[in-house]
């Protein structure tokens, strides 16, 4: 993917004829669109571990995944079920969808570019921690990222000309 994001439109010209309410030529048709998205993520099973902040001591086998044997006691420290400090060594910006759907309502997107960015790095946490290729999480994670991809991708291209057919009308008054 270049820098600024999938399906970069890239010399179509999309004739912005119609009134800018219409879809293809409203420059803030991405906010909506992205909702969208979100809730069809929120929809699926495989969105579950990413909706809240990492935290590994409700992560299911949890204790397998530090080798500790089933029946050893939480050590004091972990007892508010904050992460293990493992989590936070290897993640330096960790992001849940929580955090993003927050965002996105709240209006703190500038454009879809933004909100692909952090959707990304929730994907790219979960494979920079999974020390196992087959982990079920991670697996989730990949069925989840084919889905995110095969939308965002439109999205970001009718944002990409609706911007574009915006800066080409001269403005009505001379
Ligand atoms: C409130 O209950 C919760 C809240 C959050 C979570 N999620 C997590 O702890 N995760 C485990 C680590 N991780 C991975 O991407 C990953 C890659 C390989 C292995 O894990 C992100 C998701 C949870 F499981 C229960």
């Amino acid at each position: 993917l270049d820098s600024d994001g999938p399906g970069t439109s890239s010399g179509r010209r999309v004739k912005c004829r119609g009134r800018r309410q219409s879809l293809k030529c409203n420059p803030d048709a991405w906010k909506k669109q992205c909702k969208e998205l979100l809730s069809l993520i929120y929809e699926r099973e495989d969105s579950e571990p990413f909706r809240q902040p990492a935290d590994l001591l409700s992560y299911p086998g949890y204790q397998e995944q530090e080798g500790e044997s089933s029946e050893s006691v939480v050590p004091e420290r972990q007892q508010d079920s904050s992460l293990s400090e493992d989590y936070q060594d290897v993640i330096d910006t960790p992001v849940d969808f929580s955090t993003v759907k927050e965002t996105l309502e709240a209006g703190n997107y500038g454009s879809p570019l933004e909100f692909y960015k952090d959707v990304r790095q929730i994907f790219n946490n979960s494979k920079a921690y999974t020390s196992n290729k087959k982990s079920r999480i991670y697996s989730m994670m990949l069925r989840l990222s084919a889905l995110f991809e095969s939308r965002i991708k439109n999205i970001i291209s009718e944002y990409k000309s609706a911007i574009q057919s915006q800066k080409r009308r001269r403005p009505r008054y001379r």
